[in-house]
């Protein structure tokens, strides 16, 4: 199982959920940055699973070891490997999946592509348990990106049919971003942060999950980042999210909804500001032809509601070649979305950065 990314900054990832540990390599890291543990702790936490109601009840803490690559929390510029132990495992719980697949977890196909030996106990390598290592390289690139005015904040922008206040595209107000960061719920519009707290909390209650959008928003970009036609900004994030578990769709801007619209309702109408060509409108989330232009980056991501649900559903025996009721143990999110915002910035963090460092001589 091949799990890297990157050019100038190359991420790879380790290890399975039920396993000793998780972890990853990061190469082509600047050399002599200061990195805030702390900081990257609290980004950690967001992801963390186990701490509160919302989400699945397995405990972890989620801090990393770091085995490279920083020496007293300064970068060294060479490889950062870092781990993660961990600490609460209930293998048991997956052991009539061997025989019984989740419906539309990957239990199957990760059994048709490498054999009943695969190791899916918690979903094994495509557990989401391995976003947490993202999120170490992830938070480290965010403090990277931030020393260059690149700030990056996502919201839940829907979940289940329940959809938050909408952004600005063109002036995003990342200071409120960043407050509701920490919220169980990432929502803007606090009354909608209660509703969707009662959704999940009844989805929980009746055994079944929900899905929903984050969007991420990035600003403090150049104009000219990326490049023609299959390694533009949106083909190197789209790569990326889809490494996401649950990822069902990316889409930049205005989406899925120009589709239907005219152009000239569409169209982001050029102007100047003082010096520098701006668009009065950000229907093209700040990317055209792959290339940033300097606006903000305006990006959606649909997560598909958890698989592993608690009703009892059908599926088939392997071993017997015949239909079956499976009924799932475990400890499972009700709505995969809420976790997923900082996994989201993380990985847009380390795309950008990767673009960065071919401009950038310092963060080489
Ligand atoms: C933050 C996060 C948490 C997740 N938690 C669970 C979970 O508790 N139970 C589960 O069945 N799937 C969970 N998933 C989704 C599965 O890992 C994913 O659906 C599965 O690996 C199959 O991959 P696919 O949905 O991309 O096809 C989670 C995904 C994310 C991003
Ligand atoms: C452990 C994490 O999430 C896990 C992601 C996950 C899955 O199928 O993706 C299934 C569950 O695993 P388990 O049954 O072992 O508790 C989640 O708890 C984590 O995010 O750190």
């Amino acid at each position: 199982m091949s799990s890297n990314f990157g050019k100038t900054i190359q991420v790879s990832t380790f290890g399975a959920s039920h396993g000793y540990a998780i972890g990853g390599v990061v190469d082509g890291l600047p050399c002599g940055y200061h990195i805030n543990r702390d900081e990257l702790q609290a980004f950690l936490r967001r992801r963390a699973p186990g701490q509160n109601q919302f989400q699945t009840q397995r405990k972890e803490s989620d801090v990393p070891e770091f085995l490279s690559g920083l020496v007293d929390d300064m970068l060294s510029g060479s490889p950062l490997a870092f781990m993660i132990r961990n600490t609460s495992q209930h293998s048991g719980d997956y052991n009539n999946l061997r025989d019984i697949p989740r419906p539309s977890h990957a239990d199957f196909t990760a059994r048709m592509r490498y054999g009943d030996k695969v190791d899916m106990r918690g979903g094994g390598h495509f557990s989401a348990r391995l976003t947490a290592p993202l999120c170490v390289a992830g938070g480290i690139a965010l403090q990277l990106l931030a020393r260059k005015g690149i700030r990056i904040h996502g919201h839940l922008k829907q979940v289940g049919t329940i959809q938050d206040a909408p952004i600005d595209m063109v002036k995003p107000n990342m200071d409120a971003l960043a407050d509701i960061a920490t919220e169980p719920i990432a929502m803007l519009d606090a009354s909608k942060r209660q509703a969707v707290e009662s959704l999940v909390l009844k989805l929980k209650g009746e055994g079944d999950s929900t899905g929903g959008i984050i969007e991420v928003i990035a600003t403090g970009l150049p104009a000219g980042l990326g490049n023609p036609n299959f390694d533009g900004i949106e083909n190197r994030l789209a790569r990326v999210i889809f490494g996401v578990p649950a990822i069902k769709g990316v889409s930049f801007g205005g989406g899925f909804n120009m589709c239907s619209a005219l152009g000239s309702e569409m169209n982001d109408a050029f102007t100047m500001n003082g010096h520098t060509v701006t668009t009065t409108t950000n229907n093209s989330g700040g990317i055209q032809g792959g290339i940033t232009n300097g606006l903000p980056l305006v990006m959606q991501v649909g997560i598909k509601p958890t698989p592993s649900i608690y009703k009892e559903q059908h599926s088939v025996s392997l071993s017997k070649e015949e239909d079956t009721l499976l009924t799932i143990k475990g400890r499972h999110d009700p709505c995969v979305a809420l976790r997923a915002v900082p996994v989201i910035e993380a990985v847009t963090a380390l795309v950008l950065l990767d673009f960065l460092g071919d401009i950038d001589h310092e963060l080489r």
